[in-house]
Parts: structure tokens; C-alpha cells; sequence
């Protein structure tokens, strides 16, 4: 499997303060990782990273041979980044087309594939970010970082705060993604065993640094070790 993201002795943070200590780590070409740990210990800060929205302070960040942390946000979409931050981040006063449209970019997603996957958006295309249900915002929010055609796909728990049904949904449409379209994503969930069903690798972060680098379904098989490194009693 070709490397795809290479981070090594990653720091960053917010300001003067470091919240990311020395990560290291690295992914294939259409690997799918879920990124795990308490809360506060840096997942969000970690994708925010790759997104370029923090601070760096040191290491390295290479996606497809492209020195990412050389560039600024704004730059990184066009050598890959698809991000789905997570307060989703749609603009609420366009509709979902203009959404979709605004950042569009030529590849082989575009708005018809994201209707196709959600029918929901299409059935709401002309309606305003604001009349969005939470749901919709986050189909909205995956579909806009699908028509940027990213390599690396950044999805910051993605089912956080959504009804079982819709979560389902999501759940179908992000194994399509990853799975059958073979798009690399990083994912972060509260909801492990989920994520980890649908994951080919795991790392779990504690306060700021990698504390366990595994594949997903070696961890999948050791819920207590799985329980120890998230900080859950039994
Ligand atoms: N904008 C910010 N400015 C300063 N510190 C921040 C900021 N955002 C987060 N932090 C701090 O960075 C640390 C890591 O937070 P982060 O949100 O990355 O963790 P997380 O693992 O994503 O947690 P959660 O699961 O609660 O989202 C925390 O100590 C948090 O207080």
C-alpha cells in the first residue's frame, strides 16, 4: 500500500500553549483510521492540525509528497484536504446547492454523486443552511468535503449529537466512501466500535501523544485493552 499522510514529531497547538507532543504516524492510499482517546487529550487539535487551523511548532506533514505544513488552510484543499470540522462549518446562508457549488472542484465528486448519496439534500437543495435539521448540516458538511475531491478525507466526530436513524445513515454513507470508493479518511467518534468496524487502523491519543498505533480490528477484538486506553472502568 503506497504511504498516502506521513506525520513525524508533530507538535502544535494553540498560541504558546502545545497541546500535540511529538506525533508520529502514517497512512496508506485509502486506509481509513480512527483516531480514538478521552476527552481533551487532542483528536480535535490533531485534525485541526492537518487542516492547518492551529499553531505548529515542530515536525513534519507530508500528504502525497506535498510538505503540508508549509501551507496555509486555505491552500491545503487543493493538495487533498477534505475537512469536515466539528462544528461543521456550513454556510448558513446559502442554500445547499450554492454550498456545494462554491467549493466544488473537478473530480469524480461532485454535487449529483453527493445528492445521489444523501437524497435528503436533494430533496432539500434550495433551502438555506438555516433551515437545515442537525443531520442534514452534517450531510451537507461530508458533501462539501467530497466535491473538493480530496485524498484524505478529515471527519470530526461526525455523529456527535445525531438521532440513531440519521448516525445509520452517516454510518452507510462514510463505509461507502471509505470502503467501496476507497477515499483515506481520518476519523474521529466517541463511538469506537463503530468507527473501528469500518477502520482499517487506530491510534489512540493521551494528553497530546500517540499512547497506542494498532491495526482497527486487532484493537476491535481487545475491548478491555480498548477500555483501559479510553479510560473506561468495567
Ligand atoms: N482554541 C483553543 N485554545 C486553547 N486551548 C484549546 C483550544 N481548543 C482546545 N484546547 C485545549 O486543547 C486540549 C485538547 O483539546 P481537543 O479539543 O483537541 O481534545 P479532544 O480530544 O478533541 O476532546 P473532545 O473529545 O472533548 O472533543 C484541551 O486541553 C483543550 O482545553
Amino acid at each position: 500500500m503506497p504511504e498516502l499522510l506521513r506525520i513525524e514529531n508533530l507538535s502544535a497547538g494553540y498560541g504558546e500553549a502545545v497541546v500535540l507532543h511529538d506525533i508520529s504516524f502514517s497512512l496508506g492510499e485509502g486506509q481509513t483510521l480512527a483516531l480514538l482517546g478521552r476527552n481533551g487529550t487532542g483528536k480535535t487539535t490533531l485534525i485541526n492540525t492537518l487542516a492547518g487551523a492551529t499553531r505548529q511548532h515542530g515536525g513534519t506533514i507530508t500528504l502525497g509528497g506535498n510538505a503540508l505544513h508549509k501551507l496555509p488552510s486555505h491552500q491545503r484543499a487543493a493538495v487533498g484536504i477534505g475537512w469536515v470540522p466539528q462544528e461543521r462549518n456550513i454556510f448558513k446562508s446559502l442554500t445547499v446547492h450554492e454550498n456545494l457549488a462554491a467549493v466544488e472542484r473537478a473530480g469524480r465528486w461532485n454535487a449529483q454523486r453527493v445528492y445521489e448519496m444523501f437524497p435528503r439534500l436533494a430533496e432539500r437543495k434550495g433551502n438555506l443552511g438555516t433551515q437545515l435539521s442537525g443531520g442534514e448540516q452534517q450531510m451537507l458538511a461530508v458533501g462539501r468535503a467530497l466535491v473538493v475531491n480530496p485524498t484524505l478525507l478529515l471527519l470530526d466526530e461526525p455523529l456527535e449529537g445525531l438521532a440513531p436513524i440519521i448516525v445509520e445513515e452517516l454510518l452507510r454513507a462514510i463505509r461507502r466512501i471509505t470502503r467501496d470508493e476507497g477515499l483515506a479518511a481520518i476519523i474521529v467518534e466517541q463511538h469506537p466500535q463503530a468507527i473501528l468496524a469500518i477502520s482499517d487502523e487506530a491510534v489512540v491519543l493521551d494528553h497530546g501523544t500517540v499512547v497506542h498505533a494498532d491495526h482497527a480490528a486487532t484493537l476491535r477484538t481487545q475491548p478491555e485493552v480498548l477500555d483501559r486506553l479510553l479510560g473506561v472502568s468495567r
